[in-house]
């Protein structure tokens, strides 16, 4: 099967507290490229895995993963609002795949999504319904975690499911680096922020305005180095791209829920969106990391990643956005 992968780093206050100019210009590149890469490719089919911020996942019941056959956007922090086009036949046998690979894996016959799985599809592809695709939540914030070998377990059954599509799928991970945005925490929250935790009251335009200023504010604090968040930590930041890059993915094994959220912060979990795509393609055979490229931004709150890769049979027939192979590091 035709495959390829694009994992990018996402944040909603990308256009609302941009860093400067040169690191906007950088990234701007590292998009354009990847983009680049995603048209050399064409794929007719995306495997999208991202986390939620609390949109469309909550408390009453909050899984590990979630695979969507349809799917709608809520618009949060301006991103696009409505349905996505959700490849339904596709997704149903995808599901069907990793089901009986043994993973357990929950379905949505109508999955909410947010940011973080909207703006990879806006900034990769103009549009949420510009592309046939599955979109496959991964749990990035909420804890408790479960261990990092079932999302690899998970990307890894997807993977041999997709395989079985003859289609050309694209694979992407949303999220991550390492980050601490002030998303909230259920432990020791106070009654009212756990219940809207729990049960997922649709906030009131005032109250999402409000909540989003509030990270707004907080990436400016962040950027001014005025905060008790976690700082972004481009050590461990680079060894998940390496470890990526390596292919050596079982190694994600041995990492723990505690170390993940002591270097990566509290919302460094959604590099399991990646894991979960590097996976999918792993399971297809050998692959070769095309394109790499991170910057801490914390105007964004993220440890910010762009990176793309394809098996090696197809590198070797040519088929890669940089014919000069991976650019050397920041
Ligand atoms: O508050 C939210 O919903 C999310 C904030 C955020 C900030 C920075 C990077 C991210 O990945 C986020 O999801
Ligand atoms: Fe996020």
């Amino acid at each position: 099967m035709p495959a390829a992968l694009v994992g990018i780093s996402h944040s909603p206050l990308i256009g609302k507290n941009d860093p400067a100019p040169d690191v906007l210009a950088a990234v701007d590149e590292a998009v354009t490229d990847a983009r680049a890469f995603i048209a050399a490719f064409a794929p007719d089919l995306v495997v999208l895995y991202a986390p939620d911020h609390y949109n469309g996942f909550f408390y009453r019941e909050m899984p590990p993963f979630c695979l969507a056959t349809e799917a709608n956007a809520v618009g949060d922090f301006g991103s696009a609002a409505g349905p996505l086009s959700v490849d339904g036949e596709a997704a149903r046998t995808l599901a069907d795949g990793a089901l009986a690979r043994g993973v357990d894996l929950t379905v949505s016959a109508r999955m909410t999504v947010d940011h973080g799985f909207v703006q990879p599809l806006q900034v990769l592809f103009g549009g949420i319904d510009q592309v046939p695709v599955v979109p496959i939540f991964v749990n990035g914030v909420a804890a408790p975690f479960g261990p990092v070998s079932r999302i690899r377990a998970l990307g890894t059954a997807i993977g041999l499911a997709a395989a079985d599509l003859d289609r050309r799928v694209l694979f992407i991970g949303s999220g991550g680096l390492s980050h601490d945005p002030p998303v909230p925490i259920l432990a020791g929250a106070p009654p009212r922020v756990a219940d809207g935790l729990i049960e997922g009251h649709p906030p009131t335009p005032e109250q999402r305005a409000r909540g989003e200023e509030r990270v707004v504010q907080a990436g400016r604090a962040y950027a001014g180095g005025s905060t008790s968040m976690i700082a972004i930590n481009p050590a461990w930041d680079e060894l998940v791209l390496d470890t990526f890059a390596g292919g050596r993915l079982e190694d994600v094994d041995a990492w723990t829920v505690e170390w993940m959220g002591a270097e990566g912060g509290g919302s460094g979990h959604e590099t399991r969106a990646w894991i979960a795509a590097f996976a999918s393609l792993a399971a297809t055979g050998a692959y070769s990391m095309t394109s790499r490229f991170y910057r801490p931004i914390p105007e964004w709150i993220a440890g910010f990643a762009v990176a793309t890769a394809l098996p090696s049979g197809q590198r070797d027939e040519g088929l890669t956005a940089r014919p000069g192979g991976l650019p050397s590091k920041p």
